[in-house]
This record gives structure tokens, C-alpha cells and sequence, in this order.
């Protein structure tokens, strides 16, 4: 079974490294001329997989967004993934879940079992609970070649009153789950499988972001930040990030062409900052 990190480093050295996010809006379900209801939600889906699915490195479907239309939503979401994965991408289900860990036995197996109808390459989770408290998800995903991205430093400007504050010994919080993920990933070659989230949109993260496993990067298009600004928040680990946009290139739909582009510009975009830095 290949590992998760050795399977995206090689998607995202021939397809490039971005990952667009799939967030069914229900203002972009306007915008697209959609109904906000289940058939809206299923043909804006199935026009974002079609037109993406085979050349980006990742596709991140947003649960919230299906979860909103309870099982219709749910059997939706299912088909991408299966459609996503079948076409080429890794998927990446943005769930960020995080309970005690006999729940996040369950959560695990949702995502992280190959049996499962919600089976992904990927989730992510949050440690607020306890770093410890994500060990079945960690446990399943390198059972099963599969990987967990945690929420370290995320891109709303609320998450510092929470990660950047001091833990008993000194570090900050998001420092102490940067710490955890860089011995999950010791020795791994070319990476590790646990990767950590931290925010396009700091500026400069100001930890040290050496975990050997892959940086998700949200917060790209709507939320503000650039691929340009992806040297000045990375550093020395930019060769390891996963810039994320979701509304800045479904903006551009429905059409293929429209949302292609989009993904193309902001590939170019990120090739040009991160081989100038
Ligand atoms: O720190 C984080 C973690 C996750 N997200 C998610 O990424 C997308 C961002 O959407 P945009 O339209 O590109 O703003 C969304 O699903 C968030 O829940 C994040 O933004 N920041």
C-alpha cells in the first residue's frame, strides 16, 4: 500500500501542488443559475468534479455544505468523492472532526475505512480535544494509505486566541500539534502522511512548520491571500504546501472552461511564487 505523503508528493509534482475546494455555496448555486436544493446541489457538484477532477492534484469537498441537505446531500457528496477519486484526484473531505477518541473511532471509520461510502485520501481533523485524542484516525489512515491533515494555524483571524496560546511548557498550542505531527512524520521519505492546516492568510506563521508532512493552505481568493503571499507565510517549508481556494475558482463557473482557467491561473500563480522564493 503506498502511503498517503508518497502518493500526493508525486500528485502534486505532475499535476501541480493546488487543491480547489468544492463548497456548494448557496450563493454560488445562484451565481451558477441553481435552485439551493438537492438537484442544484448535484448538478453544481457533478460540473465542478467533471471539470477539475483530472488535473488537479487535490479536490477538497466542504461537508457542511451537504451535510446541510441531511442524506440527500450526504449520497451527493459520496458520488463525488467515487467520481473525484475515479478521474485521478485525491480527495481531501474537509470534516474537521475531533471528539474523544472511542467518537473518533467512529469518525475514523467514516472516512478513513476503505469500506466506507465516505472513504477519502484524506481528512481533516482538529487536536483541540488532545493531539492523543486523533490517534484512531492517525492508527486507521496509515493502515489504509490514507492521510490526516490537523488544524494547526487556521485562516480566520479567531483561531490565535486559541493556537497561539501558551501551553504549560512555553510553546504555543499550535507549535505543541506542529510538534506532534513532526514525530508522526519522522522518517518518512519523500513525506510523511499527517499534515498539518496553517492559514494562507498570517502573513507569517511564526512556528516552525518542519513536519515533513504536507502544509494545507486555505484562505487563498475569498478569504484575502495570494499565492504571492505563500513565501512570506511558509519560508523554508513552502516546497511542502498545498495552497487551497474554493470560492476563487467556482466563481468562474459553470462552465468547464470558466473553472479550468481559474485553476490554471492560480497554478501559474503559485508555480511563479514558490520557484522565485
Ligand atoms: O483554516 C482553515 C481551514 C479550512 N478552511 C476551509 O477551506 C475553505 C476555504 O474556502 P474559500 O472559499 O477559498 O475561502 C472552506 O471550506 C473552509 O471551511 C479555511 O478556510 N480555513
Amino acid at each position: 500500500m503506498i502511503p498517503f505523503g508518497t502518493r500526493l508528493r508525486a500528485a502534486m509534482d505532475t499535476r501541480g501542488p493546488l487543491c480547489v475546494g468544492i463548497d456548494p455555496h448557496a450563493s454560488l448555486l445562484d451565481a451558477w443559475g441553481l435552485a439551493d436544493d438537492i438537484k442544484g446541489l448535484e448538478t453544481f457538484t457533478r460540473s465542478a468534479v467533471e471539470a477539475l477532477a483530472d488535473r488537479v492534484a487535490v479536490l477538497k469537498p466542504q461537508s457542511a455544505f451537504f451535510e446541510r441537505f441531511g442524506s440527500r446531500g450526504i449520497a451527493v457528496l459520496e458520488k463525488a468523492v467515487e467520481e473525484a477519486r475515479a478521474a485521478g484526484a485525491l480527495v481531501l473531505m474537509d470534516a474537521k472532526r475531533g471528539d474523544i477518541g472511542s467518537t473518533m473511532g467512529a469518525y475514523a471509520a467514516t472516512y478513513l475505512d476503505p469500506g466506507s461510502p465516505l472513504f477519502s485520501d484524506a481528512v481533516t481533523v482538529s487536536p483541540y480535544l488532545g493531539f492523543g485524542s486523533l490517534r484512531p484516525a492517525l492508527d486507521l489512515a496509515a493502515a489504509n494509505g490514507a492521510g490526516v491533515f490537523v488544524l494547526a494555524l487556521t485562516s480566520n483571524p479567531e483561531g490565535a486566541e486559541v493556537q497561539r496560546a501558551t501551553a504549560a511548557d512555553g510553546r504555543s498550542l499550535a507549535q505543541l500539534m506542529l510538534d506532534h505531527m513532526a514525530a508522526e512524520n519522522a522518517g518518512a521519505d519523500p513525506m510523511g502522511s499527517v499534515g498539518a492546516v496553517v492559514g494562507a492568510t498570517l502573513g507569517d506563521a511564526g512556528a516552525n512548520l518542519a513536519i515533513n508532512g504536507p502544509l494545507l493552505a486555505p484562505g487563498i481568493g475569498a478569504q484575502g491571500a495570494t499565492p504571492a503571499d505563500l513565501p512570506g507565510v511558509f519560508g523554508s517549508a513552502v516546497g511542502n504546501v498545498v495552497p487551497s481556494v474554493s470560492r476563487g475558482v467556482l466563481r468562474h463557473g459553470p462552465g468547464a472552461s470558466g473553472l479550468r482557467d481559474a485553476a490554471q491561473r492560480f497554478a501559474d500563480e503559485v508555480r511563479e511564487a514558490v520557484s522565485a522564493a
